[in-house]
């Protein structure tokens, strides 16, 4: 006999628990007050599994082969970094979750490949992205010229103004050792 709801996940990890805000944030604003599910399904699975897993956020990150996308993810998702590369065929996710105010949430984030070869088979999950990050390699000036025809891919696949976009830098480190001089980026126009 079950005594309560049945945990089928282990607990979320300390540092995925947000309960303070910075300041002018507010919990509302938050994708995770955003309701995912049609009620019927919400109502089915609260039943059998609790409120764990029924709100998640799809994040896409594109960019150019080798400008950094999997170690991202990896330094977020495991806290390592890999030397190595390994290129991604087609795509590639992982799941994190978190607790944000009191309500689990998971965050499923796409890691897509940035070779030619796999594009068409990588952007058929660009759909539903409430957030798109366009990555590139700040040692490599030609693939911040990239991330507008990334960017536009991606939207594309999306409706108007539902998803949230960020542009990230890729190996500061590259850089710095490179040149002490600080070096100015004019960022191309996001449409
Ligand atoms: N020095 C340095 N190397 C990095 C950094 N980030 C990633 N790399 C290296 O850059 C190479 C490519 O990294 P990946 O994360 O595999 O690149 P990717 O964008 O996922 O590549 P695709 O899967 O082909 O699209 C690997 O050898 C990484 O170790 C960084 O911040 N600094």
């Amino acid at each position: 006999m079950k005594s309560g709801v049945m945990r089928l996940v282990p607990p979320v990890s300390r540092d995925r628990i947000i309960s303070q805000f910075p300041k002018w944030y507010t919990p509302e604003a938050c994708l995770q007050f955003k309701e995912h599910f049609h009620a019927q399904v919400r109502t089915a699975c609260q039943q059998s599994a609790g409120t764990a897993g029924l709100k998640l956020s799809k994040v896409v990150v594109v960019g150019d082969l080798y400008v950094g996308k999997t170690s991202l993810i990896n330094r977020f998702c495991k806290d390592n970094f890999d030397r190595d590369y390994k290129a991604t065929i087609g795509v590639d996710f992982e799941i994190e979750r978190f607790e944000i105010v009191g309500v689990p949430y998971n965050l499923q984030i796409w890691d897509t490949a940035g070779q030619e070869k796999f594009k068409c088979i990588a952007s058929a999950y660009y759909r539903g992205a409430e957030v798109i990050i366009t990555v590139f390699d700040l040692a490599d000036i030609q693939t911040l010229d990239h991330t507008k025809q990334w960017l536009e891919d991606a939207l594309r696949e999306n409706e108007p103004d539902s998803s949230f976009i960020f542009l990230v830098g890729t190996k500061k480190d590259l850089v710095v050792s490179r040149s002490n001089a600080t070096e100015k980026i004019e960022f191309p126009l996001i449409p």
